[in-house]
């Protein structure tokens, strides 16, 4: 593929696709804008981008495709403005945004003007953002969203397909309603309620201030999405407003049933909650070693038994880098009752876990366990 693609917006999934685009030879030329300098400059250092454009608009002019990869409500508020624009004939726009359904609704003021517009959502992400969090593979295995409008033809769609073919992603068509619809569901009602469980902690914590030191695994798996950033979120829920209410409104149902079953008290009941939901999650797409990523970002974690004496996380993380291994996280578990602790380290794929455990092996004498 050979072509002149924009970045607008170079974070956390501008500056992944930049890195994932630039993987598929040297015919694409990336020109970046981010409304911080500091953030294209620093997409233009790590050769994410070619070309570090002086405006949004001087960004585009010269485009065969243009990506926004900016906050939800930025993107309808571009992509309004884009209609003014002088555009290249054929070019394709497309956007990285979590909701679609508000943007493709915005896109028809470019339909209207004969500009192609194909919704785009790469279902993988982070909480980290920014430029300084982005990888060439954040999206490889992912599905990768397209939500075409009905004018697309479908040599529109195969040009954007070839574009994203190096990022590894899963490409998939959806209609805009339905992709918003089950996006509340795994994705956006999730991280309403992961933000709300830290704010109960958080409310409680002053009348119990050692409870947070007690917010173990469990507590940090469930939260960790509420250490997103803020204004991805804010646009998320006010563009999906409609779906979060549904699904808001399921979840209060959900709630009295689980307070009648807990006031209840009945063995029988509270083990068939539990166990029908472990069967369903335990089955999901992604949760078995060598899956790939599903609807579900997913982490690869390696849990090392680690006696405690200090410099030894600096020891794994050398072998690890010494064998250009990355990990995604690394973290203490506190359950320690004698002189062994756990430190789960986290990688984005099962390749990489296993070949961290084989050269741990080799290096150490810890023991490892993948749960
Ligand atoms: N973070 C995720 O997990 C994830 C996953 C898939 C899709 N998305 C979607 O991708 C988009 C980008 O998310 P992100 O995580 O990369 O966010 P980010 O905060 O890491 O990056 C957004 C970038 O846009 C820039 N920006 C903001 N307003 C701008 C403007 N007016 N003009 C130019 N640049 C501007 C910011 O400076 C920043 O560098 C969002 O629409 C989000 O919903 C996010
Ligand atoms: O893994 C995370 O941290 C994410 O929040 C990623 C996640 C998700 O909910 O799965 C978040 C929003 C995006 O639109 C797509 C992916």
């Amino acid at each position: 593929m050979t072509g002149n693609v924009t970045i607008i917006g170079l974070g956390l999934i501008g500056g992944s696709l930049g890195l994932a685009l630039k993987r598929g030879g040297d015919g694409i030329h990336i020109t970046g804008f981010d409304r911080s300098y500091a953030t294209a400059d620093e997409a233009y250092r790590r050769g994410i981008i070619d070309t570090v454009a002086p405006s949004v608009k001087a960004a585009c002019e010269n485009a065969d495709f243009i990506i926004f990869a900016t906050p939800v409500n930025t993107t309808v508020a571009l992509m309004e403005e884009a209609a003014e624009w002088t555009l290249k004939d054929g070019v394709i726009i497309s956007d990285t945004g979590s909701t679609k359904n508000p943007i493709m609704r915005t896109a028809k003021v470019l339909i209207d003007k004969g500009v192609t517009f194909i919704g785009g959502h790469p279902m993988a992400g982070s909480h980290k953002s920014g430029i300084a969090a982005a990888k060439g593979h954040l999206f490889e295995n992912a599905y990768y969203i397209l939500t075409p409008s009905s004018n697309e033809r479908a040599e529109q769609l195969d040009r954007l397909s070839g574009l994203l073919k190096p990022t590894k992603g899963k490409i998939v068509v959806l209609d805009a309603a339905e992709h918003d619809r089950m996006t509340a569901i795994v994705s956006h009602f999730p991280h309403i309620i992961a933000s709300s469980l830290v704010g109960r902690l958080a409310d409680q914590e002053k009348q119990q201030p050692f409870v947070k030191n007690l917010a173990a695994g469990g507590f940090r798996d469930l939260t960790r999405i509420a250490s997103a950033d803020p204004t991805m979120w804010r646009d998320i829920t006010i563009q999906n407003r409609s779906e979060l209410l549904d699904q808001l409104n399921g979840w209060l149902l959900e709630m009295e049933s689980i307070r009648a079953m807990i006031v209840e008290n009945n063995p029988d009941q509270i083990y068939d909650f539990f166990a029908d939901a472990k069967k369903f999650r335990d089955h999901l797409p992604s949760t078995f070693e060598g899956a790939i990523q599903g609807a579900l970002y997913m982490t690869f974690d390696l849990h090392i038994d680690i006696p405690d004496h200090p410099g030894v996380i600096s020891e794994i993380t050398k072998i690890l880098a010494d064998e250009q291994i990355s990990i995604t996280n690394i973290r203490i578990v506190e359950t320690r009752t004698d002189v062994y602790g756990i430190l789960v380290v986290s990688f984005q794929t099962a390749d990489d876990r296993k070949a961290a455990r084989a050269i741990l092996s080799k290096a150490t004498e810890y023991s490892m366990h993948i749960l």
